[in-house]
């Protein structure tokens, strides 16, 4: 899920690029759904229930050291803006009460990449979806700011229109809601809660096509069911087209590497490269140093057992890429 878009659309709204194709929809049945969707709350569709993700009652103290990132500022550079800072952050899963996160701690600046790294299982996607407001999940305890604002009294979608996005590292599927009528009423969202006018069909076409290209994706998926019947590659592609569209200052990427191949994957990174800019930052969650490689991270964080229990540079991917993480992922 971003415009240089990782910008605030009201700020990146290229003009329209001179005569874009007319759009691929064709006045039929199926393309009428998407000017009778209900008032749209598109991202929480995303997270397959309206459920709120309200802080729970009673919050812990912390449970862990804190690992933030190196110094972001010397000498005379100006100061870099705190984009998100997370202490001590708790989180069970909604159903079970069973503790996966136990006291995450990050902190990432504006213009940074950050990488977390670990363990399947070690809570690395849990971690991204308590930040977006997934429903599955509780906070039990700790704090995130976001931007200055107390993240987690946000509603999912609040926080999506506060410029998180979160790509899923399984998508979801949404049948009857195709993937341009999806995209457009998340983006006309983000336009209303900015005082915008909504972007008609034509309009939003304009708009969509360069990021179309962007992510290489063909415009016969624009007309198809959000991910619906999309190839592991294609849903992935599709989650950085999002992202090309509603832009975001913080951008959760899950495992967008993961199932591509070769042309996917550099299309994918290439793309994540051409949406930075020194205003936004992406935390990444990888297995793999090759992306590492492709999108250069400023850290890198290990995650083992739902903390984040080492930080460092790409030196830290390359040994473990060696030695495995036995070898690296110790507490300090
Ligand atoms: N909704 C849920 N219901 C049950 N168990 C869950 C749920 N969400 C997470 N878990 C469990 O929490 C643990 C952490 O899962 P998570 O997906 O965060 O790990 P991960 O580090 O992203 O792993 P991977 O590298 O395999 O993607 C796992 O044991 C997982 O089974």
């Amino acid at each position: 899920m971003a415009l240089s878009v990782f910008h605030h659309p009201s700020l990146t709204l290229p003009s329209p690029p001179p005569q874009p194709s007319p759009p691929s929809l064709r006045p039929s049945p199926s393309n009428s759904l998407q000017f009778t969707l209900p008032a749209p709350r598109p991202l929480l569709l995303l997270l397959r229930s309206s459920r709120p993700n309200r802080r729970h009652s009673s919050l812990r103290a912390g449970l862990s050291s804190a690992v933030d990132s190196p110094p972001q500022t010397s000498g005379s550079q100006p100061e870099k803006k705190l984009i998100l800072q997370v202490r001590d952050l708790t989180a069970v899963i909604a159903e079970s009460k069973q503790e996966i996160l136990k006291g995450v701690n990050l902190t990432v600046y504006e213009g940074e990449v950050h990488a977390v790294m670990g363990k399947n299982g070690s809570g690395k996607s849990t971690f991204a979806k308590v930040l977006v407001g997934h429903p599955d999940y509780e906070v039990t305890g700790g704090s995130v700011v976001f931007k200055g604002q107390d993240l987690l009294e946000m509603e999912a979608d609040e926080r999506s229109l506060a410029g998180l996005f979160m790509s899923f590292q399984s998508p979801v599927e949404i049948p009857g809601v195709s993937n341009i009528n999806f995209l457009r009423m998340a983006y006309n969202a983000k336009r209303e809660k900015l005082g915008l006018p909504e972007l008609g069909v034509f309009e939003f076409y304009a708009y969509l096509y360069p990021k179309l290209e962007l992510v290489n994706m063909k415009t016969d998926f624009l007309d198809r069911n959000v991910n619906e019947g999309f190839s592991g590659g294609e849903k992935k592609r599709n989650e950085i087209l999002q992202l090309a569209v509603l832009g975001a200052e913080l951008a959760l990427l899950d495992e967008i590497d993961s199932g591509l191949d070769v042309d996917a994957f550099q299309d994918v990174a290439k793309a994540v490269n051409g949406l930075l800019t020194p205003t936004n930052s992406v935390l990444l969650i990888t297995h793999y140093l090759r992306l590492l490689q492709f999108i250069k991270p400023t850290c890198i964080h290990i995650m083992e057992n739902g903390k984040i229990v080492k930080t460092g540079d790409i030196s830290l991917a390359e040994a473990l890429e060696k030695d495995g993480y036995e070898a690296i992922a110790k507490p300090h």
